[in-house]
């Protein structure tokens, strides 16, 4: 009887997401025979269904328009990308069943080096009722035509904000319910309020510190009771409460690797998996799953780690990757937090100024009535470590500050003194403005 050969590949790249797909290209495009397997028709993008729903509400379109447009840049047009490099892709989820081992459905193959991309699921709370409620995730609503009129949103992180927003623009009437005493409960304390002020002038009900404690279904809708003693009445309620990293499809345990469910896959600064002993040799792992949250922190890590495959060192530098909400105002953050600053006993200095304050900001806010935000307001702030003298990090929320923020990434990134940065010359009117207020501000009181 002949013996059946496993296909063999240079790389095996599993999920085929936001960190996958350019890590399978770049192999392939750098010679390596590459396989991707890939769990669902089409890889999962959320950031750009939901991207693509705020940009038709800035532009008033109808919700089947808006609709219609996400689903056509879902689907497309660069689908076929790994195929095109010569990346082989295989459909369905996949397994690590040895080393350098992948089970996909009846087929297995072996490897070098496995790219480990699987991403993240939501985190669905256990509250009692809520899994037979009218209910999305935000993968399942992102993906759906339905308008709810009335929609409880739980939780106010970013995803919970962006979505609230999407569907009070729409004309749902949204709820939105966070178990803390405020939005984007991680980044400094102005971003929530103002985007928090936005989302109530757009209609969006806040309920802050309180959560679910029951849900009961009431045909055809949802009746949710909170932790404060008040109920909500709803069609549908979207959970935005987070998201784990996906792990139960790695058998890692052979490889010395200490995985806890819902934990992130620990890796070090090459992207390189950990093991109790140390990296594991052709194990390498980009994106969600290894505890990032964001779509260019995961294409950045599936850059180190196809580098690392090619038997390149490129080492990940974290200092500076930018945390962005993209509603309107959009909020931006980037390296440390307060919070983080004050965990870790760093003595930080911060420097802040108000859009409004600035000569764009005096334009734009005359006559707002039309526009998704109702004119909120909008606020810079800088921090810088007092012990080097070096900006750390930075926060902001205004209009694409996700945009006009890049220079202090940059400078963050490569530790540019405030004495250059000071010299850095905005034009007006523009938000560089308030940017160039605060670092002369830091700078004065280093
Ligand atoms: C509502 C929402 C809005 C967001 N907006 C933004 C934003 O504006 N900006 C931003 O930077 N980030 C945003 N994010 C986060 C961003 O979507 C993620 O950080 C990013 O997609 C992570 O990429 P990834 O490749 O690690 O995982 P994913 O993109 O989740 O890809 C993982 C892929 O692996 C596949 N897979 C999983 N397990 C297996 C398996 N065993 N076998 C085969 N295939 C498998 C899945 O089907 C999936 O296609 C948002 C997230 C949400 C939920
Ligand atoms: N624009 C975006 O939406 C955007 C942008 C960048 C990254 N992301 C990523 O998408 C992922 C998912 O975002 P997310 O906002 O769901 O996660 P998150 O962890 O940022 O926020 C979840 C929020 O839900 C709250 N919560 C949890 N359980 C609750 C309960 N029972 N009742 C009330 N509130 C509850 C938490 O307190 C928290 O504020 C994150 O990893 C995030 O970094 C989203």
């Amino acid at each position: 009887m002949p013996v059946t050969m496993n296909p063999h590949y240079d790389v095996v790249v599993l999920g085929g997401g936001t960190a996958g797909e350019p890590a399978a290209v770049e192999l392939a495009e750098a010679g390596r025979d590459v396989a991707l397997v890939e769990g669902r028709g089409t890889p999962y993008r959320a950031a750009l269904p939901a991207a693509s729903l705020l940009h038709s509400a800035r532009r008033g379109e109808a919700w089947e328009t808006a609709v219609a447009r996400r689903d056509e840049l879902t689907a497309g047009p660069d689908g076929a990308a790994p195929e095109r490099a010569g990346v082989t892709v295989l459909r369905g989820y996949g397994r690590i069943t040895g080393p350098g081992r992948v089970t996909v459905g009846e087929t297995t193959v072996t490897c070098d080096d496995i790219v480990i991309c699987t991403g993240s699921e939501p985190v669905v709370p256990g509250i009692e009722g809520l899994a037979d409620a009218p209910m999305w995730t935000a993968d399942e609503a992102l993906a759906v035509p339905d308008l709810p009129r009335r929609l409880v949103v739980l939780g106010g992180g970013g995803a919970g904000c962006a979505l609230a927003q999407v569907y009070a623009a729409f004309g749902s009437q949204v709820t939105l319910v966070e178990q803390a005493g405020r939005l984007l409960s991680a980044e400094a304390p102005f971003t929530g309020e103002i985007l928090g002020d936005a989302l109530r002038r757009m209609g969006v009900d806040l309920r802050l510190g309180t959560e679910p404690v029951k849900v009961e279904r009431t045909f055809p809708g949802v009746r949710l009771w909170l932790s404060d003693g008040g109920a909500l009445d709803a069609d549908r309620v979207l959970v935005a409460a987070g998201r784990r990293p996906r792990t139960e499809d790695l058998a890692l345990a052979e490889a010395g690797v200490d995985l806890t469910p819902g934990e992130p896959l620990p890796v070090d600064e090459y992207c390189r998996v950990l093991g109790v002993e140390g990296p594991v040799p052709g194990l390498w792992a980009a994106g969600d799953v290894t505890g990032r949250r964001t779509v260019h922190a995961a294409a950045y890590q599936a850059r180190v780690a196809a580098a690392g495959v090619l038997g390149k060192r490129r080492e990940a530098d974290y200092r500076a990757l930018p945390r962005v909400v993209p509603t309107s105002p959009a909020v931006y953050a980037v390296g440390v937090s307060p919070q983080e600053a004050a965990n870790a006993g760093m003595d930080l200095l911060c420097a802040g100024y108000d859009l409004a304050a600035t000569t764009r900001g005096r334009v734009e806010r005359t006559g707002l009535t039309g526009r998704m935000d109702g004119g909120a307001g909008g606020r810079v702030e800088l921090y810088a470590d007092r012990s080097t003298g070096l900006l750390v990090g930075a926060a902001a929320v205004g209009p694409y500050a996700e945009e006009w923020m890049g220079e202090i990434t940059m400078a963050i990134r490569a530790e540019i003194p405030l004495a250059v940065l000071t010299e850095v010359v905005h034009a007006v009117p523009a938000y560089g403005e308030a940017v160039e207020a605060s670092l002369r501000e830091l700078a004065a009181r280093l």
